[in-house]
Order: C-alpha cells, then sequence, then structure tokens
C-alpha cells in the first residue's frame, strides 16, 4: 500500500513518532489547539482530525481513531506500517467496572480482555492476551505518580458493543477487570503484529452500574489529565 491510503490524506514524514489516538475527532482538535505549538492538519479524511505540532519543544502527533475495534484496527495498522509511526498512545473514555473508580478517575491498560473476533485473522492455535507495549506502561505510571493522579492499572474490556442486551459487564467485574471501552484489544494487537508499541489511557466517562455519565462537551474536552499524562510521555 502506498500513502496516502484510503482513510489517511497525510504525506509521509508527517505524522511524529509518537501519535495520541482518541476514539473522538474533536478532542483530537482539542489537544491540538490546546496543547500543541505548531499545530499543523494532516489528515481530515472522513473527519478523522490529524494535527502535528509540538509540546515542550517535541515533535507528536494527535488523530482520532473513530469507534470501535474495525476503526480502531484500519488507522494503527496504516500508521505502523504505511507512516513509519512507533507509538500510539489511546485517550480514549470508558465505563467504570471496577466499583472504586468515580467519574474522571484515569485507568491505565495493561490488558485489554476482549469479545471481538479481530485475532481471528492471526490464525493463531489459541487465544491472544493483547497487552500494553511494557515502556509505554512503566512511563505511563511514573509520570501519574509524578503527577500526582487517581488511577488504576489493569485489565480493560474491549467490547464489540456499546449497547448490548446482556448483563456481562457482572462477569468481567469479577474477574477483576477494570473499566469497559471498545478499542484497546485492536490497537495491542496490530503493535504486536507490528513490532511497535501501543499504550491505552482512559478517563472515566460513565459508571453503568449506578447510571452516573459525562456530558458529550465534557468528553471532547473536559478530560484534561489524561491529555496531559500521554503528552507527559513524548
Ligand atoms: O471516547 P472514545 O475514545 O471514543 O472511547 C469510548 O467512547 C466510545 C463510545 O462512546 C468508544 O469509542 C469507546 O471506546
Ligand atoms: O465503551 C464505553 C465507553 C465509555 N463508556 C462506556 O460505558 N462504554
Amino acid at each position: 500500500m502506498s500513502i496516502p491510503t484510503p482513510h489517511i490524506g497525510a504525506q509521509e514524514g508527517d505524522f511524529a513518532g509518537t501519535v495520541l489516538m482518541p476514539g473522538d475527532p474533536l478532542r483530537a482538535q482539542f489537544v491540538a489547539e490546546t496543547y500543541f505549538e505548531n499545530a499543523v492538519l494532516i489528515n481530515n479524511v472522513r473527519g478523522i482530525k490529524g494535527y502535528t505540532g509540538s509540546y515542550r519543544g517535541k515533535r507528536v502527533s494527535v488523530m482520532a481513531s473513530g469507534m470501535g475495534m474495525p476503526s480502531m484496527g484500519i488507522y494503527s495498522y496504516e500508521l505502523f506500517n504505511f507512516y513509519g509511526v512507533d507509538s500510539i498512545i489511546r485517550i480514549g473514555s470508558a465505563g467504570a467496572i471496577d466499583s472504586e473508580l468515580d467519574l474522571k478517575d484515569i485507568v491505565i491498560a495493561m490488558g485489554a480482555c476482549t469479545n471481538s473476533n479481530y485475532g481471528a485473522q492471526f490464525g493463531l492455535p489459541g487465544t491472544y492476551a493483547p497487552i500494553a507495549g511494557y515502556a509505554l506502561l512503566n512511563k505511563a505510571v511514573s509520570r501519574a505518580e509524578e503527577m500526582k493522579l487517581k488511577y488504576k492499572v489493569g485489565n480493560v474490556f474491549s467490547s464489540d458493543t456499546f449497547y448490548d442486551d446482556g448483563a456481562s459487564l457482572h462477569q468481567w467485574r469479577k474477574m477483576g477487570v477494570l473499566a469497559v471501552e471498545m478499542e484497546a484489544a485492536a490497537l495491542y494487537m496490530n503493535a504486536a503484529r507490528s513490532g511497535k508499541n501501543a499504550l491505552c489511557i482512559c478517563t472515566i466517562s460513565d459508571c453503568p452500574f449506578t447510571g452516573e455519565k459525562c456530558s458529550a462537551q465534557e468528553r471532547q474536552t473536559s478530560f484534561r489529565q489524561m491529555m496531559e499524562l500521554a503528552l507527559a510521555m513524548v
């Protein structure tokens, strides 16, 4: 595949080595406009906004993944394999499964369980366990400690469904899974297969067991601790 791809209109060298990746294109725009110096829009195919700029003197990019593993699968594959990106740090929102998590708390995803069939493409003779890149995980924990953030490290559940007909979150809670989101497992599998690095950091936007939730506006612009944690890792 040559670049530009069907999904990314950027040219060779437009992306920095590290790309921050929210699901929401407006969260990507907020990161670029709030934190980057000299932000340049390098992609807007399908409204998936991508920017490169600098943060505290270091070159960095941000681009949305869209929602769900098929979408994350496309963008992370193209970034790793066609644009030479080394590291993707997802900055997502998530629903709390662990009873100690509150709205706006941070979850650093050491592993990602999933109900998705995404991994079937690899033809493995068993079940693959998608995990974060250790160096990125270690750095995120160090920075979170320095920044005195309220965070937890552990498993997330990457679900193919936002609305579902069952009560499966109770089952994941019994296994100590912290939160539900919809992209980390595909990101971790693509990073492994590409020999690259990935980490998913999420902010709790919903508490499905209590019904508490953030507004759409809060999901775009208020998860600043997570954004600053990811930027501090660049
Ligand atoms: O806020 P983002 O990063 O999109 O992440 C979460 O929000 C979306 C669902 O509302 C899914 O993409 C889920 O993973
Ligand atoms: O996948 C997600 C993301 C945010 N909140 C949820 O409840 N689920």
